[in-house]
């Protein structure tokens, strides 16, 4: 009876594993955390291991999980694409070092940290890359060539390379290129990723390349699967000679003689976690010397040489002393919870968004409440539930009136939101001038958060178009101006007014219109009037375009104050017609170093051909910076570059970025 009752929790196990599967490595949206995730196969992992006549082949704890799509054409994996066997304490890893010793060898280990990415292999003839694929089942992947090469800084063409080399990496979204893409998908209405990983798979399976060229991806290349005409002895000598071929490589991978040591460095990986640009969500230990390596083997799921600590996700607790509510550019109110500060993965959280009431009352917090915390993904900081109630605490109610302009809000159909619909909202009003002057609409230098809020508060601004009439004397009255200030910021409103029409059709804050959007309405109807005059059903057909987009472009067009608005803006002298592409996209939001000698271009050359790709030309290296184009006899900055894990590319890799 005890088998049967096992057996039919298998079967239930495999059942919801295998859905999960389908949504993580299909679909690119799981519903489940990977903590959970990981519980529900450690069940069915202990139940195989109890009663082992309960294993089938197809269960997911025999084989690699995912299949390679019919959207892609498919690719055999000479050398498998396996998974990893998994630790969640370190007494397991002293246990695989047991297993490793049993067969007979002294071990040296490798550690690297585990990229939360997706797995790629890229195969180079005489130096091309000549394919790119993705795990699959590990067998048969998806043939993803176009993609990988709209990856910037894997290198297309390599020197002093063998005659056959394929490598194993993972393409990863740094976490601020996720941040930048899940408030584009915000703004644009559709459903953001759920985290780094997710939006990098997301990304990399795409129909059209361009679209992966555009999401800022990168990668880390921790693994040789084939060479032919050299001969290696241990893995740290692999990753050695492929960074020596300008890949970038797993970014530590130091060696250690016995377990304890490498637990150590599993430790330390874990603590500096938080401060990483890009997500970990783990770290490997892997046996250093390749022989050892082919005698331990494979099962039919991962190599016996290798095996992946899990870090536990950091979740802390804490009192929640308040919860604010702010109104958004479109009236939307948002509740925060603010809470007593806590560490967790990295740095130091008091704030966390509650969104919206509906939330709230599912997890009843209240302000007193002492509460859980956790990052999701590692990034962004959600209160997953009470732990206890306050004394004397009362269920939080979201106000019934704008916390900023006292008028009554609304709930909008089929909204969880509350709106505060007042045109005249100061709120609005500044959320709205902040995104009028930010870089992507306006670029108006100097108009920021703390000059739109004084520019408001002293009742010099009521709608966007009163910045044309500032006066210097007006301006001389905000903190710390002085003539100068003054006169740059005029200069930039000034500047303003010579944009082109897509910039200014997306500073108005369109609904569901991000800066892309707001390009494709530009270049198409070529005027602030034709756009008005549009029907909804003539902007639906613009390529790229949904209904709701339509919609919402309608909307905003037959709103009250609309016409005010374009008129004033039009007799400021703001322009109203598209005037071609004045620039390319291509280095949008990079910043770029060039240093050394390079054979086509100057250095000047290359900072025109950076801005007017869109990008940022800049002289110092730091964590921020993008790319480090390199030439010849590169000194300083490349090996700064190299230590901070900046991806480094090539003469050939940058013209590549420009579609040259
Ligand atoms: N949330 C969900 O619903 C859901 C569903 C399925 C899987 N998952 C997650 O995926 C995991 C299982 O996926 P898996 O089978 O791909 O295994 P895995 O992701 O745990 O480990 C294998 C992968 O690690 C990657 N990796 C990153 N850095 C590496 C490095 N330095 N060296 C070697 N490999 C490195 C490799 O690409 C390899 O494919 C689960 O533990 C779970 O966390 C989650
Ligand atoms: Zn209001």
């Amino acid at each position: 009876m005890e088998l049967e009752k096992a057996r039919q929790r298998a079967e239930e196990l495999r059942k919801v594993i295998e859905y999960n599967n389908r949504l993580y490595y299909d679909q690119d949206a799981p519903e489940l955390e990977d903590f959970q995730y990981d519980a529900l196969t450690r069940e069915l992992k202990a139940l195989e291991a109890q009663y082992p006549e309960l294993i089938v082949p197809t269960s997911p704890t025999q084989h690699v999980g995912g299949t390679a799509s019919s959207k892609f054409s498919k690719v055999t994996h000479a050398v498998k694409m396996e998974s990893l066997q998994d630790a969640f304490s370190f007494d397991e890893l002293r246990e695989f070092d047991a297993r490793v010793r049993d067969a007979g060898i002294e071990p040296e280990y490798v550690v690297e940290a585990k990229i939360d990415g997706l797995s790629v292999s890229l195969e180079y003839q005489n130096g091309t890359l000549v394919r790119g694929s993705t795990r699959g089942d590990g067998v048969v992947g998806e043939d993803v060539t176009e993609n990988i090469r709209a990856i910037a800084h894997i290198p297309k063409q390599l020197l002093d390379a063998p005659e056959f080399l394929e490598v194993r990496g993972e393409v990863y979204m740094p976490r601020e290129a996720f941040l930048k893409l899940k408030e584009e998908q915000e703004l644009q209405d559709k459903t953001p990723f759920k985290n780094p990983r997710n939006a990098a798979a997301g990304s990399l399976r795409q129909k059209d390349a361009r679209i992966t060229a555009s999401r800022g991806l990168s990668i880390f290349v921790f693994n040789m699967q084939q060479v032919r005409g050299r001969i290696f002895k241990t893995h740290s000598e692999t990753l050695d000679y492929l960074k020596s071929l300008k890949f970038t490589v797993s970014p530590r991978y130091n060696v250690y003689h016995n377990i304890e040591d490498a637990i150590e460095e599993v430790k330390a990986i874990g603590e500096a976690r938080g401060t990483l640009p890009f997500d970990i969500d783990g770290a490997v230990i892997k046996v250093n010397d390749l022989a050892s390596r082919s005698l331990l083997g494979s099962t039919n799921k991962f190599p016996r040489w290798a095996i992946a600590f899990k870090y536990p996700p950091e979740v802390k607790e804490t009192v929640v002393r308040d919860i604010e509510v702010t109104v958004g550019r479109t009236g939307v109110l948002t509740p925060t919870a603010v809470f007593d500060p806590i560490f967790l993965a990295g740095t130091s959280v008091a704030r966390a968004s509650l969104h919206n009431g509906d939330i709230i009352a599912s997890l009843d917090v209240r302000i007193g409440d002492t509460v859980q915390v956790r990052k999701a993904g590692d990034i962004i900081p959600e209160v997953i539930g009470v732990v206890r109630h306050g004394e004397n605490t009362v269920p939080y109610t979201m106000p019934c009136a704008c916390p900023s302009c006292g008028a009554p809000v609304v709930h909008l159909q089929d909204e969880s939101a509350l709106r505060c619909v007042n045109p005249e909202c100061p709120a609005q009003v500044l959320r709205n001038l902040i995104h009028f002057a930010s870089r992507d609409a306006m670029a108006i230098d100097g108009l920021g958060e703390a000059v739109a809020a004084q520019l408001i508060d002293k009742g010099f601004v009521h709608t966007v178009a009163d910045i044309y009439d500032l006066t210097m004397e007006q301006l001389l009255t905000l903190d710390k101006f002085k003539e100068k200030s003054a006169t740059n910021l005029r200069t930039a409103i000034e500047r303003s007014k010579g944009n082109n029409l897509d910039k200014l059709v997306f500073g108005l804050g369109i609904r569901n219109i991000g800066d892309k959007a707001a390009a494709l309405l530009a270049e198409r109807f070529g005027s602030m009037d034709a756009i008005r005059q549009a029907t909804q059903e003539e902007i639906a057909e613009i390529d790229g375009f949904g209904g709701v987009m339509a919609q919402s472009v309608a909307e905003f067009f037959a709103k009250e104050g609309t016409a005010d608005l374009i008129e004033r803006l039009t007799k400021a002298g703001v322009n109203m017609t598209w005037h071609g592409e004045p620039k390319g996209t291509a280095l949008e939001g990079k910043t770029i170093v060039v240093t050394g000698t390079l054979s086509r271009l100057s250095r000047q050359e290359a900072e025109a051909l950076i801005k007017q790709n869109g990008g940022k030309a800049s002289g110092s290296v730091s964590k921020k910076t993008s790319y480090v184009l390199a030439g010849e006899a590169a000194g300083s900055k490349l090996t700064k570059a190299q230590s901070l894990g900046v991806p480094v590319i090539t003469e050939e890799e940058f013209f590549a970025m420009l579609g040259q």
